[in-house]
Formats: C-alpha cells, sequence, structure tokens
C-alpha cells in the first residue's frame, strides 16, 4: 500500500513526503502532542459505532440508545452524543463519496487489517466536508485519535496528511466525486431493476435528504398547520416546518392531539376505508402509529405485537393520546379470533430500505440475502392474516420496504392461491396529488422522491386485499 505524499521506508514503516504548504518549516508535519481535547471522546465513539455497522452489519438505533446504548456512546454528555450522531448519520448517508474521496488521495487502497485507520480517516472527512467542523481541529482530533489507538499510532502522521491536504482540495474533491450514487451497488441495481435509471438516480438523490418530521392529528389538520408552523400534505398529515428543539415541548403534544408518523406510513390504515364502528386488528403493531389511527377512525382496535417492551412503548402512546385497544402480546402467527374481524392490517417487519433518510446504516447492515428472508416471512405472516378476516372485509398489507420482492411480488404469489382474495385498486383520481405513488396494478407505492418539492416522504408499500 503506498499512499499520496507517502512513501514506504526500507523499514517498511510509512513516511510523509510532506509537501511545504500545510508542513513545518523543516518539512516535518506535527503531530500535535497529547493533552486532552474536548470532543476526542466523541470522535472515537464515532469511528466504534462506524466500524459496528459497516465491518460487522450492527443497527444504528441499538448502538445510539440511550439507555442500552454502546459503552463508548454512553459515557458521553448530551453534547458529544449530538455530535456522534451527526457524524454517524452523514458519514452513512454519504459513504461512497467520502470513501471515494479518500480512495483519491491514496495510491492504493488501505489493507484490511486497517479498518480502524479507515474508521477514523471517514470519521475525520465527514466533519471537513459535511459538517461544520473547522478544518484544523477536525484534522488535529483525528491526529490525536490516532496517537491514542495502539492500532493507528503509526499511521498518526498519514491522517494528518491525508486529511490536510482534503482541506485543501475539498471544493474539488466534492465536485469530483458529486455523481457517485449514495448506496450500495447490490441496492442500486435493484432499484434501477425495479423502477429503471432515471427513478432509481431521483431515489438515490432524494434519500441524501433528511426527512421532515409529519404529525398525524386526531383532527383539524389545517388548524394544526397553522398552530404549529407547517402545511398539510395531499396525504393528510402535517408537514412541520423545520425547527430546533423538542417535539415533545410543543402544543398538543402533552394532551394528545397528534402524535409523530412519516407520511408514507400514515396511508396503509387510511386505505382501510370507514372503519367506525367495525372490528379491526393491527397485527404487527407497535409502537403503534396506526393501531392509533384505527382507533381514531373509530374502530374496536385489537392491537397484536411480540415484543414486550415494544408493546410497553404502544400503550404509553396509546395513553398519551386518551386512546385505548385490546393489547395482545403473542407472536402473530398463535393468534386466532373466534369472530372474524371486518379489517386486518397488517405492517410487516421488513427490510426498511424505505426509511435510508432516517436511517442511512440500513443500507450498509443489510444485504440482498436479507431480503429475501424477510420476504419470506412476510408472506408466512400475511397469509396467516389472511385467515383473520370475514366475508367483505378487508385486509391492508403494507411495509416500508422499496423491494418489490417485499411488495407486489408477494401480494400476486399470495393472491394466485387464494382465491377468495382480489386486490381492490386505489385510483389516482381517488387521491389528488399522490398519483405518483400509485402504481400500475393500484397498489401504494411510495419512495423518498415522492412529493420531493415538498421534502419526500419515505419508502413505503400498501396493497388493499378484500375477501369475498
Ligand atoms: C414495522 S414495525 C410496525 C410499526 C407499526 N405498525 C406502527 O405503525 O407503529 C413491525 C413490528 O412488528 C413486530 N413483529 C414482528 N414479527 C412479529 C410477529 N411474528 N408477531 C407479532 N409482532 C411481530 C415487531 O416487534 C415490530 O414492532
Amino acid at each position: 500500500m503506498v499512499l499520496n505524499e507517502q512513501k514506504r521506508g526500507k523499514s517498511g514503516k510509512f513516511f510523509h513526503k510532506a509537501k511545504p504548504r500545510g508542513g513545518s518549516a523543516d518539512g516535518k508535519e506535527k503531530v500535535p502532542a497529547a493533552p486532552p481535547k474536548a470532543g476526542l471522546d466523541a470522535r472515537i465513539a464515532a469511528a466504534k459505532i462506524l466500524s459496528a455497522v459497516v465491518d460487522r452489519k450492527t443497527s444504528l438505533d441499538g448502538m445510539l440508545d440511550a439507555e442500552h446504548g454502546n459503552p463508548a456512546f454512553l459515557v458521553l454528555g448530551d453534547a458529544d452524543r449530538g455530535l456522534v450522531r451527526a457524524i454517524l448519520q452523514t458519514a452513512l448517508r454519504y459513504l461512497p463519496r467520502i470513501e471515494a474521496i479518500l480512495a483519491q488521495l491514496l495510491d492504493s487502497p488501505l489493507p484490511e487489517g486497517a479498518r480502524s485507520l479507515h474508521h477514523l480517516l471517514v470519521v475525520g472527512a465527514v466533519q471537513m466536508l459535511y459538517l461544520d467542523v473547522p478544518d484544523h481541529s477536525a484534522v488535529d482530533l483525528a491526529v490525536e485519535q490516532a496517537n491514542r489507538d495502539p492500532r493507528n499510532r503509526r499511521f498518526a502522521k498519514l491522517a494528518n496528511a491525508i486529511l490536510r491536504r482534503l482541506g485543501r482540495e475539498k471544493a474539488e474533491l466534492l465536485e469530483s466525486v458529486a455523481g457517485v450514487i449514495c448506496m450500495p451497488g447490490w441496492f442500486f441495481d435493484r432499484l434501477v431493476e425495479a423502477y429503471g435509471r432515471e427513478a432509481a438516480d431521483a431515489i438515490a438523490r432524494a434519500q441524501l435528504q433528511p426527512a421532515a418530521i409529519d404529525i398525524t392529528v386526531k383532527e383539524d389538520a389545517a388548524g394544526w398547520a397553522a398552530k404549529l408552523g407547517g402545511q398539510v400534505l395531499p396525504t393528510g398529515s402535517v408537514r412541520l416546518d423545520p425547527f430546533r428543539g423538542a417535539i415533545t415541548t410543543l402544543e398538543g403534544f402533552e394532551e394528545g392531539a397528534w402524535w409523530v408518523q412519516d407520511a408514507a406510513a400514515a396511508v396503509p390504515a387510511r386505505l382501510m376505508g370507514d372503519v367506525r364502528g367495525k372490528r379491526a386488528v393491527d397485527l404487527c403493531a407497535a409502537p403503534g402509529g396506526k393501531t392509533a389511527q384505527l382507533v381514531a377512525a373509530g374502530a374496536d382496535v385489537t392491537a397484536v405485537e411480540q415484543s414486550e417492551s415494544r408493546l410497553k412503548r404502544l400503550k404509553g402512546n396509546l395513553e398519551r393520546l386518551g386512546f385505548s385497544a385490546n393489547c395482545v402480546r403473542c407472536n402473530l402467527l398463535d393468534f386466532a379470533s373466534e369472530q372474524p374481524f371486518d379489517a386486518v392490517l397488517l405492517d410487516a417487519p421488513c427490510s426498511s430500505t424505505g426509511t435510508t433518510r432516517r436511517h442511512p446504516d440500513v443500507l450498509w447492515t443489510k444485504g440482498p440475502e436479507d431480503i429475501v428472508k424477510l420476504a419470506g416471512v412476510q408472506e408466512k405472516l400475511l397469509r396467516h392474516a389472511l385467515t383473520l378476516v370475514g366475508s367483505g372485509g378487508r385486509v391492508v398489507f403494507s411495509n416500508c420496504s422499496l423491494d418489490p420482492l417485499e411488495g407486489e411480488e408477494l401480494i400476486d404469489r399470495v393472491l394466485a392461491d387464494n382465491p377468495a382474495f382480489s386486490r381492490v385498486p386505489i385510483g389516482p383520481s381517488n387521491w389528488p396529488g399522490m398519483e405518483a405513488a400509485i402504481s400500475p396494478k393500484g397498489d401504494f407505492r411510495a419512495t423518498p422522491a415522492v412529493l420531493a418539492d415538498l421534502g419526500g416522504m419515505d419508502g413505503f408499500y400498501a396493497c388493499v386485499l378484500a375477501k369475498i
């Protein structure tokens, strides 16, 4: 491995051929010495967590959990935790571009054994390229970080040289990678196959934008949009204007007038039609956004959820909203009811590839094999869900995947051997403003590029089935 501005000496160690610009008078890069630096622990935690995400496929949410998260995260104060979140969210969003830039600064790729150096450089680079961290501070801290880690100590000068050069050539480097798709190749190929190149490009662009905050209101969407500052979307959700602060402090939260729910995620329950006075079951219910919608629409709701902790959260959410539902903790495959339901909602566990705007780790922790596996799980759950609905009733199947294997193809397969069920197409004319999210077969097929001018929405799929 040889690096630009770095050559391997006879001993096999790296030495730095410093350019005069940015170096010290004697041509040697200065490596700052060791006093503790503010924010260093946050950078160290970010690099560790980045490694867990991309090398060990660990989900980011769990590691950033305020109670059970990664130990390196839990020891940090609030400000540092915020910084770690910002570094990781941005690094994972732009990873292919950051890696392409680092590749330009290296003559040959870092060896597999230098992964921790790679993560350290990514953490340094993301601050300089996409976050408002002054270059000198990001470089100093990266060097300090390298010096603190026995695996990276010998690379401290190298990190210094690479990141300094990145700082000097930032604008050109960013320009040179502007066309790099920020997704793993396998996933982008699947998007192209499913949606065509143009639409896949639009999705790749849209998913780089962080998600807006959408709320579902019990009533009077226009009134709440005016009160909180926002707008009513064609889906019926209220999109809040960007703001700083805690959502829980906004008017209406305490008294349970609304709940946070992405505009796309709010669509499946709306597709159920008029459920007033009907018996409805929400089969994968927690944290309860769709249960709340069904209760708000006047249904008598049973919520089924297998995770105890998530069911607890659902109950807490319903309580704040002043709603009640019959909550059942079990695997839905074991759930049965003597009396069939009028409405069955199955919002199935999926690859979550539609949620990359909020969960940019998803594409780095999942692979094509997960999509196949999860499609199999969902098919099993859907086949069971169909047994719970009575004649004339409706089943809505939904998930937040962009992959047809977990959506259209699964539905076609299940309908093929369930002649008592048929698809109820959503007519584009039924939903002004949302035509782009209605598939030719009449399913709801949102991608992050739908309503892009208004800030996009999560990728989501929903299909309505009726029982004869
Ligand atoms: C996509 S989330 C559901 C989100 C929820 N519908 C909402 O709108 O708030 C999927 C949920 O299904 C639950 N789940 C997964 N497999 C299940 C099963 N076999 N039986 C019951 N619940 C299950 C998970 O614990 C998770 O809470």
